[in-house]
């Protein structure tokens, strides 16, 4: 680099050494023009060595980000986070309580065996957990862990592996246990986590307005008569005596009286729950994913949310082939695995025959939620 720099300088001495030579002066005002030379060069020097300086620690620096984004793997660092002592020291982002920039010790201690981090603090890029930017909220039984995966593709979106659930059941524990459940990140990419029951459970819009109010929601939804089978199928699996969903959906046997105290009837009325949400964050903050597109035409959706979150468009069609045996579309490979594979066994399950009687009494209990829906949404997702 240094050779470079001098290299260029060169002309502009010899130029000025011929201008000299050329001209018979005084001692003064060659000792003058001797000055100018030397300064000519030195700026000169130093302009060259800092251009190509600075280009090298760009490359470097995206080298590393995609270095990172490739070697990583979402469990292991679900594990470190559960493994970690609690750090105290904050950095930059958003504020000193939504930072998470351990102490040097933490990190060496939990993160020495992996030589991703070693390179990285070489470069002086420091991993740290944060708190999350992004949310999705929901909902249950919609395509919400199907989202997350596929999101989780792009190099700039590391999220936490499971279900946290800090705003709903863990809220005492505080804002520093949670960000400990979030993975290492470093600068400019996107903190992530999903839990499907923040968007029905009261209290949790407020208090994730309290951790950031400028906290972006993720929403996937979903017809919902089939979420409300999904939610069943996936009960009934864990409970071999469980009564028929006919019998669980309505009140006293008949189709009359729908049992809107059932929860997977109740989580189905959208409105509601999301009148809660827009109390506290504007329409521009949420963004709705269907989830039938999410299956039909997952790159479209993706492609929505890496706009929505300010991302340069990595995924696409490319990383999603459609696999018949499953039914559903699947990755070509994934930050946990560098073969074709599908979601697990629990997501996509055969649903059980439903009378056609219940589901038709069903759509018609749902039409004018489902359009307060619509209305609040300003999308119309055209369930029957
Ligand atoms: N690619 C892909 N593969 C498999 N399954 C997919 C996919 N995309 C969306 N889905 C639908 O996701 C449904 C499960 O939703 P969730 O992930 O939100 O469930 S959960 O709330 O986290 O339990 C799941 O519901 P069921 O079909 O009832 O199992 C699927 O319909």
């Amino acid at each position: 680099m240094r050779d470079t720099a001098a290299t260029s300088a060169q002309p502009a001495m010899i130029v000025m050494s011929i201008w000299c030579s050329s001209l018979s002066l005084s001692s003064r005002s060659l000792a003058i023009a001797l000055v100018i030379c030397v300064t000519l060069v030195y700026f000169s020097y130093s302009f060259n060595a800092c251009l190509l300086a600075s280009i090298s620690r760009s490359l470097q620096q995206s080298n590393l980000r995609n270095l990172l984004a490739l070697t990583s793997s979402p469990r292991n660092e679900t594990n470190n986070a559960a493994n970690s002592s609690s750090s105290n020291s904050s950095s930059s982002r958003n504020s000193s309580s939504t930072t998470g920039a351990p102490p040097a010790q933490t990190v060496t201690s939990s993160l020495d065996g992996a030589p991703k981090y070693q390179l990285l603090r070489q470069q002086g890029l420091r991993p740290s957990r944060h708190l999350p930017d992004t949310l999705i909220i929901g909902v249950k039984k919609s395509g919400t862990r199907a989202l997350l995966e596929f999101i989780r593709l792009h190099p700039d979106v590391r999220a936490a592996g499971s279900e946290v659930h800090f705003f709903d059941r863990h809220y005492q524990r505080g804002l520093r246990w949670y960000r400990h459940h979030m993975p290492y990140t470093i600068e400019g990419q996107i903190t992530m986590e999903k839990t499907p029951s923040y968007f029905v459970t009261k209290e949790v819009p407020q208090r994730v307005y309290h951790m950031n109010p400028a906290t972006k929601l993720l929403i996937v939804v979903r017809d919902p008569v089939t979420r409300a089978i999904s939610d069943y199928t996936q009960a009934a699996s864990k409970k071999a005596d469980m009564k028929l969903f006919e019998q669980l959906a309505f009140v006293n046997g008949s189709y009359s009286v729908v049992d809107t105290n059932w929860g997977p009837v109740k989580i189905g009325v959208y409105a509601r729950y999301l009148e809660r949400w827009l109390l506290y964050f504007p329409l521009s903050q949420l963004l709705f994913i269907s989830g039938e597109r999410l299956i039909m035409d997952p790159a479209y959706e993706i492609g929505r949310v890496q706009d929505f979150l300010g991302l340069k468009r990595v995924v696409t069609e490319k990383h999603f082939y459609f696999n018949a045996t499953k039914g559903f579309p699947c990755l070509f490979k994934s930050e946990a695995r560098s073969t074709p594979h599908c979601l697990g066994k629990t997501k996509g399950r055969n649903h059980p025959h439903i009378d056609p009687g219940a589901i038709e009494r069903l759509r018609e209990f749902y039409r004018p939620f489902n359009n307060k829906f619509y209305q609040l949404t300003g999308i119309n997702f055209a369930w029957p």
